[in-house]
């Protein structure tokens, strides 16, 4: 038999007193030397080659990128073992790291032992509670009548993922912020809107492959250029829009007035404006691309299931009596279908894609050791198409999956479209209010026609979103 020294690929390890052997890593074929993996992942796509390759080599395994290793992971299970804050704690992986352009202090980028995450963190917090929903709740109702009003005027096929962007930053805008970039009842209020293609540029920008970095110093220099005046439109925009911020009188502060005018509990210091600037501008892209995302990705699945869409409207019909448009706030969280729906196109398109997880003291992961700092990424579509916790079925979208049944409660890491912890989304609650409620909107209000020869293909620009989506929508009134 041979020593445990001549085994290949292992290495020794003590586990909470147990002396065990424990397999390396495995990783895919092709590794180059000194690059590493470059070639495992499609640069355009790794997230969603990353749950490719896990098809293959296994719900944990490793990327090596030069020096740098980052451990996937794919599976419920797997995602259960990182969700204590006490043992782990938030990475920052390559795109959300280059957002750091935008602003340091954003909450997405800023680390948490950075005291401006802390003050932020703690003055925003009561900007997401039941009594704060509640006043944004109109605002929302507003700007998605505009939408369903210019929609109701539009014969040609609509630009789901553009509209759908339009939408959710103007609901951004004007909730948190006051402000407002276009009337959506507007023709020009089309898929064009300006800031929208700025973010999405300075989006593109932070997504692109490590590859292409190396070549920021030659020929990626006008890149480079034009991102930094994106930047700094965007910084200027900010800036504008904190300039006309106005005291809050009514005792009913929106984000920016919270912002303005709250001291830290902790500290009793107010935000600095830059601390300000850099969450105005988190909010505005954080707050809408994703949401835009998963109304896309629930219009394209709706499109081919008029049996749940019927179901939907029944729905509306019963909370309702039949007119949408009084939807009040408390209604909302009574479509509790409609909640499935959503619960389920975030559970087969997760848009946050993952998020990085990295141990604070050397530990195990399904039977490997991790070093403390290491980066772990934990792959969304991996984790959420478990078959182990979902079935063999996993890749078809059912909204029914969501009906509560307590004998079938499933472990916590095995759904997580909005993080982990500490570190997980503050806007949750706003996301899946706002996404409801335009979700109600649009399907009693029209029929979906999809275009037939469409076939799904996922963009990743930090965040998943369907590429070129086109629909026909029909009015039914
Ligand atoms: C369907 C919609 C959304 C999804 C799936 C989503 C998902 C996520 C995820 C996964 C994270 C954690 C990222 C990490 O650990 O690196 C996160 C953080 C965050 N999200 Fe969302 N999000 C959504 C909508 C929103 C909205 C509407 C807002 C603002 C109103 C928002 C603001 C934020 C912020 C500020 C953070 C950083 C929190 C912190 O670390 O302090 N998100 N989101």
């Amino acid at each position: 038999m041979p020593s445990k020294m001549s085994l290949p690929c292992t290495t020794l390890t003590e586990i909470e007193g147990r002396c065990r052997v424990v397999s390396e890593l495995p990783g895919p074929w092709g590794r180059l030397p000194m690059l590493g993996d470059v070639l495992a992942l499609n640069p355009r796509k790794p997230v969603q080659s990353m749950a490719k390759l896990s098809e293959s080599i296994g719900p944990i395994y490793e990327l090596r990128f030069g020096p740098k290793r980052m451990v996937i992971i794919n599976g419920a299970e797997l995602a259960d073992t990182v969700q204590s804050d006490s043992q782990w704690e938030k990475a920052f992986g390559p795109p959300i790291r280059r957002l750091r352009m935008l602003g340091s202090s954003g909450l997405i980028v800023a680390s948490t032992n950075d005291p401006q995450w802390g003050a932020a963190h703690r003055v925003l917090m009561p900007g997401f509670t039941r009594e704060s929903m509640r006043l944004y709740h109109p605002v929302m109702t507003d700007v998605v009548s505009e939408l369903i009003r210019r929609w109701g005027r539009c014969s040609d096929p609509i630009d789901v993922a553009g509209d759908m962007n339009t939408v959710t930053l103007e609901i951004m805008a004007r909730a948190g912020f006051g402000y407002s970039f276009a009337n959506l009842d507007e023709p020009s209020a089309g898929t064009n809107m300006p800031v929208v293609n700025l973010m999405l540029d300075v989006l593109r920008y932070a997504s692109r492959p490590v590859s292409i970095e190396l070549l920021d110093a030659t020929i990626g220099r006008a890149a480079r250029r034009r991102n930094q005046l994106n930047v700094a439109e965007l910084q200027r925009l900010a800036e504008d829009m904190i300039d006309e911020c106005r005291p809050d009188v009514a005792g009913a502060p929106d984000l920016l007035q919270r912002m303005m005018e709250t001291s830290d509990p902790e500290t009793r210091q107010p935000l600095a404006r830059s601390v300000v600037r850099d969450q105005v501008l988190t909010f505005l892209i954080a707050g809408h691309e994703t949401s835009a995302g998963t109304l896309t990705f629930a219009l394209h699945l709706l499109s081919h299931r008029p049996d749940v869409v019927k179901r939907v409207r029944q729905e509306i019909d019963t909370i309702t009596g039949g007119d949408p448009t009084t939807l009040a706030y408390e209604q909302v969280a009574k479509l509790r279908y409609l909640r499935r729906v959503v619960d389920e196109t975030l559970r087969l398109w997760p848009v946050a894609g993952g998020f990085f997880r990295r141990p604070k003291q050397d530990t195990e992961l399904g039977g490997y050791t991790v070093r403390r700092g290491e980066w772990v990424y934990v792959n969304l579509i991996g984790v959420h198409r478990d078959k182990h916790i979902w079935g063999s079925d996993a890749d078809q979208f059912d909204p029914e999956r969501f009906v509560r049944d307590p004998s079938q409660e499933r472990q916590p890491g095995a759904y997580k479209p909005f993080g982990i912890g500490l570190r997980s989304c503050i806007g949750r609650q706003f996301a899946l209010h706002e996404i409801v409620l335009t979700l109600a909107h649009i399907l009693y209000a029209f029929d979906l026609e999809p275009d037939l020869k469409y076939r799904l293909a996922v963009d990743e620009l930090v965040t998943l979103k369907p590429a070129g989506l086109r629909m026909r929508l029909r009015s039914r009134s």
